[in-house]
This record gives C-alpha cells, structure tokens and sequence, in this order.
C-alpha cells in the first residue's frame, strides 16, 4: 500500500499509473505534479489525482512513493528540484523509455546513485498524450523493466516491483545498457521507421494520391508516427549510440533486401520473408502473458 503517490508528470504513462493503483485500492493519496495547469486541472476532474502542483519539490513533501513520468529532457531538472525536499523514506522511480540517461542524469544531480532510486520502463503505451488518453489496464498483462543498480536499495526494489504488480504487470530486471540496447532495436528503430515513412511520403508530390490509398497495411505499420515529436526527440537523443548503430545495421539489411529486388532474386526474396513471419509468428506467441 502506498500512502502518498507524488506523480511528475501526469500524462499517459502517470495518469495510468495512477488509474491503476486507485482501482487497485493500493494509494491512499495522488498528487499530481506538471507544467501545463489544464492538464493538471482535467486530472484531478477525472479524478486521477486529489491534489495537484506545478511544484516537483512541494509534490513530494510527504510522497513515500515519487514516480518520475515526463519527457526525458526534463528528468534531469525534475531530479534537481525535488533532490532536497524527498522524504527519508521515499522510493524514486520513473517510467522514461531509456535508462542510461536516467541514471546519468541521477548521478549528476544526487552526486552518486541514490538507493532510493529505482529506474524503470512500463514496456506499454499508445500513440496518445496526456491525461486524457490515461487507461486504468495500460499495463495489465505488459511487462515492466527495472533497471536496479548495485547501489540500489532491495526494500525500495521490492516496493516498485510490487507496485507494478498491482497493477497487472510482470516484472523483468536488467541492466542499464542492456536495456538501452534491447529497446533501440524493438521500440526506438520501429518509431524511426514509422516516422521516416510518413515524412519521405508526405513530402513526395504524389503524395495525396499515394495516402488515398493507403489501407491498412499502411495504416498498422504508421500508428506509432502519430506519437508525441517532443517524446521521440528526448528519446533519439538519449539513446543515440545504441540507436545510431541500430540503424547502421538496419540500413544493410534494407539495401540487402533492395538488391534483392533489383537481381529479381525469388529465392532470396522468400528465404527473407519466411524467415520473417517465422519469427513474428514466434514473438506473438511468447508475448502474452497470461
Ligand atoms: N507514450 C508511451 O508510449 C511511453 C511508454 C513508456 C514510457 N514512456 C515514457 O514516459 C514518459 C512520459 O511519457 P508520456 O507518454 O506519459 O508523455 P505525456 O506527454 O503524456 O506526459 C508527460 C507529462 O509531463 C509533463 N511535463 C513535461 N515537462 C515537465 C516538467 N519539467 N516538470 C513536470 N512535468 C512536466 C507534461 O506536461 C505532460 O503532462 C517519457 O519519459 C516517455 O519516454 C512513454
Ligand atoms: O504502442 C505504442 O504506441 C508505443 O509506442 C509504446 C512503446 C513501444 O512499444 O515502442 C513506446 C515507447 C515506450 O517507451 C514503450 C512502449
């Protein structure tokens, strides 16, 4: 049971977190913390939140639980503002797509890893921001990665995995790098191409025809070029190195495939596409959690 959730950054991924807990009957008290005062307002109207403050440092006055949800640009001075006003028996953690410039960002401001400090990712999400688009199930039957380091305290460890347990959500731990690696190939270069589609194509000419008759191949493949810009930017930036060589390696592939087209190579062709559905028909059998 938490008693007081203080929650910076109530859009999508707080919001449910907070949704969640409150069904659960695992918070006692939410408090929201943002920048924009509507959203916060519509917050607590939706009852996601009972109180709220543009404050970080007065959001976790009396929070035994703080969960970190903005932009990751703006960990860094969220972790700045609230570093001297946590309670002494606060648990920290954050819900940011990547770890290594969480941690980094932790150590520049606290000077060293805080144990208190439980990085995280709710492996869930949708194209959608803000409040509004919160859901109380966002993380039913998904996966949460913590990313624990050797400073770590186990007690705050268990807390945050028990929190996410509550809501619904299995567990995984692993380190830091690996994280930022894992996610650059399975989140992080999937935006890339989603969003690099659209743009190449909306830019061509041709390009009113082209989305006329677009269906729902192109539909499935793009949703997620609808996601915020800000969001994506903080995250291409954060995780640059892992992504960059992500993309190096993507490209070969791309051209591979291309040159298989170009040679009229079937066989390639099918040995490729095979190997695909293969693996994608595998993934969606092991994903679900039940
Ligand atoms: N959207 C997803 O699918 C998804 C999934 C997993 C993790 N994440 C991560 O979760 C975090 C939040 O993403 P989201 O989708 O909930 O975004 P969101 O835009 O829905 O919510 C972010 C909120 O943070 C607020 N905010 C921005 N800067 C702030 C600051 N300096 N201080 C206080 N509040 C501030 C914004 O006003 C907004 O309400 C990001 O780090 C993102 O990488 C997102
Ligand atoms: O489903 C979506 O819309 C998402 O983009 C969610 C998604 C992803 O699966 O890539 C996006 C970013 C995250 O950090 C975690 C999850």
């Amino acid at each position: 049971m938490i008693e007081r959730l203080a929650i910076i950054g109530v859009g999508l991924i707080g919001g449910s977190l907070a949704r969640a807990l409150r069904e659960a009957g695992a918070v006692g008290q939410v408090v929201g913390c943002g920048r924009g005062l509507a959203n916060l307002q519509r917050a607590r109207e939706l009852g996601v939140v009972d109180l709220i403050t543009q404050d970080p440092a007065e959001s976790v006055t009396g929070a035994d639980m703080v969960f970190v949800s903005v932009p990751l640009g703006a960990m860094r001075g969220v972790f700045e503002a609230i570093r001297d006003r946590l309670e002494p028996a606060a648990v920290v953690t954050d819900g940011g797509s990547v770890k290594g410039s969480v941690v980094a960002d932790a150590l520049g401001v606290f000077g060293g890893v805080p144990p208190c400090l439980v990085p995280g990712h709710p492996i869930a999400g949708t194209e959608h921001s803000g409040v509004e688009a919160s859901l109380a199930d966002l993380y039913r039957g998904r996966r949460v990665i913590l990313t624990p380091l050797p400073e770590t305290d186990a007690d705050a460890l268990a807390r945050v995995t028990a929190m996410w347990e509550t809501c619904g959500a299995e567990v995984t731990c692993m380190s830091v790098a690996h994280h930022d690696e894992v996610l650059a190939a399975t989140s992080h270069l999937p935006h890339m191409l989603a969003f690099g589609l659209v743009d190449a194509l909306a830019r061509m000419r041709e390009n009113d025809e082209i989305f006329r008759y677009a269906a729902g191949g192109f539909r499935d493949f793009t949703r997620i070029a609808s996601s915020n810009p800000v969001m994506w930017r903080d995250i291409c930036l954060a995780n640059r190195e892992a992504l960059s060589a992500m993309l190096a390696r993507f490209g070969i592939e791309m051209t591979d495939l291309a040159e298989s087209i170009r040679r009229a190579d079937g066989e390639r062709l099918l040995a490729i596409f095979e190997r695909a559905k293969a693996a994608r028909d595998r993934y969606v059998d092991a994903s679900r959690i039940d």
